[in-house]
């Protein structure tokens, strides 16, 4: 075995540098590690709001596949998936079937792979995995080619605790991984550590989750709001003069800070027609499950199908007055992930809770609701919003906002992962205004704001400009 891999594989960043995937030779002489692996295709394609379908195909890097005839994936029309969702087309390397092309789904945020438009359709309606039945799963007219034997293997898999980015060591990654192919009839690639020690299943999924991950990272930039319920009275000749106030804002540019409107349902259309396009808008709030007969709530679909791409969830009022749980408001922010939106997922003690010494306890529980709920927090913004500085001028210092954030990320470390808790941006919420907000922007562990009051009046713009503060 040579001391690399022949040819050229596509560096994976879940191996340290100078280590490398060793792939055993098919019978045929053929190697596609990357086959069983969705996310290293040279040409991915995603379906995004304004980007139409573009037809990718594999580059087929192994030289003999080229004097193989290939079967193509039919052309077919995907503009029925929900913007982000991911098309690629995999070419067989090895087999009868090789050179034969799938067609393969992957979710936008868990990176989660759907064999036929039949599995991401059932996934999208029910938001749980198919069961595919032997031998059944390709009776999708979109997709070309069969992997029927693999059905049992992919069955147990669906069915199984979704695996986590979080359980992946990001700084002790493993030296050599050898994948052999052991089953041929299957095409199953199975990967090895020091020397003949299988990869446990779990585990092999954690990886998978890991490189997802990796391959989506947040963007690390702070997220404001404009939550505009103060607006409950408001017409749309007030709407449009704040939107005007913030299209005519000279503002830090988007690399620095992301700027998210989040108006009324009523106004959202409006808002999103006239809004400058380097700002971004929000909904308020959405149902848990897939829209039907739940009169007077508004769907994630509905979100996803008028391009609103962020939601707020788990607000402290829908918590009080609506007697949202934190499970419901885990349950909703899963949906809405597996929907395609962002998430700014709200958590926060009330006076009371902060005054009998349990405020770490409470923002705790309400993010292990989520944490419980969703394995990929690449679209999760947490905003700590304590329920006593809503709307009543008594904001948090900055070393209550710095405490309670960092404490937030401690716990994500601990609990969901190091790279989750590095990369997910906490933001404060509670009486922010345009003489409080540099101070608080400069603490380490705030990432931006949610406004309310003060998003409506021209000072949101010095709010937003804070977002400097860290950088000077
Ligand atoms: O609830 C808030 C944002 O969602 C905060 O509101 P205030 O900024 O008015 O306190």
């Amino acid at each position: 075995m040579p001391e690399h891999p022949p040819g050229t594989l596509t560096p994976d960043p879940l191996l340290k540098s100078g280590s490398y995937i060793d792939v055993n030779h098919l019978p045929n002489g053929t190697t596609t590690p990357t086959k069983t692996d969705p996310h290293k295709s040279p040409q991915p394609r995603v379906n995004g709001a304004q980007d139409s379908i573009v037809a990718g195909t594999s580059t087929g890097a192994d030289p003999e596949m080229a004097s193989k005839p290939r079967r193509k994936a039919p052309t077919v029309d995907t503009s029925w998936l929900p913007a982000g969702w991911v098309v690629e087309d995999r070419v067989r390397g090895s087999g009868a079937t090789a050179g034969t092309v799938d067609k393969y789904y992957f979710h936008p945020s868990s990176g989660r792979r759907f064999r036929s438009k039949k599995e991401v359709l059932w996934y999208l309606e029910k938001g749980t995995v198919r069961n595919r039945k032997k031998g059944k799963e390709n009776s999708d007219a979109d997709i070309a080619s069969v992997e029927g034997s693999k059905s049992s293997k992919r069955k147990k898999s669906g069915t199984k605790a979704k695996a986590s980015a979080s359980n992946f060591d990001f700084s002790n990654v493993p030296k050599k991984i050898t994948w052999k192919l052991t089953d041929t009839a299957e095409e199953t690639w199975t990967p090895f550590m020091n020397g003949d020690e299988k990869v446990p299943d779990s585990t092999k999924d954690e990886w998978a989750a890991a490189f997802a991950s990796l391959a989506n990272p947040s963007s690390g930039h702070p997220t404001w709001g404009w939550r505009g319920g103060k607006l409950s009275n408001g017409s749309t000749e007030e709407v449009k003069k704040i939107v005007k106030t913030l299209n005519e804002a000279e503002v830090p540019s988007e690399d620095v800070v992301e700027v998210v409107v989040s108006p009324p349902f009523v106004f959202l259309p409006l808002v999103k027609s006239l809004l400058r396009p380097d700002f971004h808008v929000a909904a308020q709030n959405c149902w848990v499950r897939k829209g039907g007969a739940y009169t007077g709530e508004i769907s994630a679909e509905m979100l996803v199908n008028l391009d609103i791409p962020w939601v707020i969830l788990g607000h402290s009022e829908r918590r009080a007055l609506l007697n949202e749980s934190n499970e419901f408001v885990g349950d909703k922010v899963a949906y809405a992930l597996s929907r395609g939106l962002k998430v700014i997922a709200c958590i926060g003690e009330t006076l009371e809770q902060r005054e009998s010494g349990s405020t770490l306890a409470v923002v705790a529980a309400q993010t292990k609701a989520i944490a419980d709920q969703v394995s990929n927090w690449a679209n999760v913004v947490l905003a700590y919003e304590p329920v006593w500085a809503i709307g009543t001028g008594k904001v948090a210092s900055p070393a209550q906002a710095q405490e309670v954030h960092s404490e937030l990320r401690k716990w994500l470390h601990d609990n969901v992962g190091t790279e989750v808790a590095a990369s997910t941006r906490i933001i404060y919420g509670g009486s922010v205004n345009g003489a409080n907000c540099k101070e608080l922007a400069a603490k380490p562990d705030v990432d931006g704001f949610l406004v309310g009051g003060a998003s409506l009046k021209p000072e949101f713009v010095d709010i937003i400009k804070s977002a400097t503060v860290k950088k000077e």
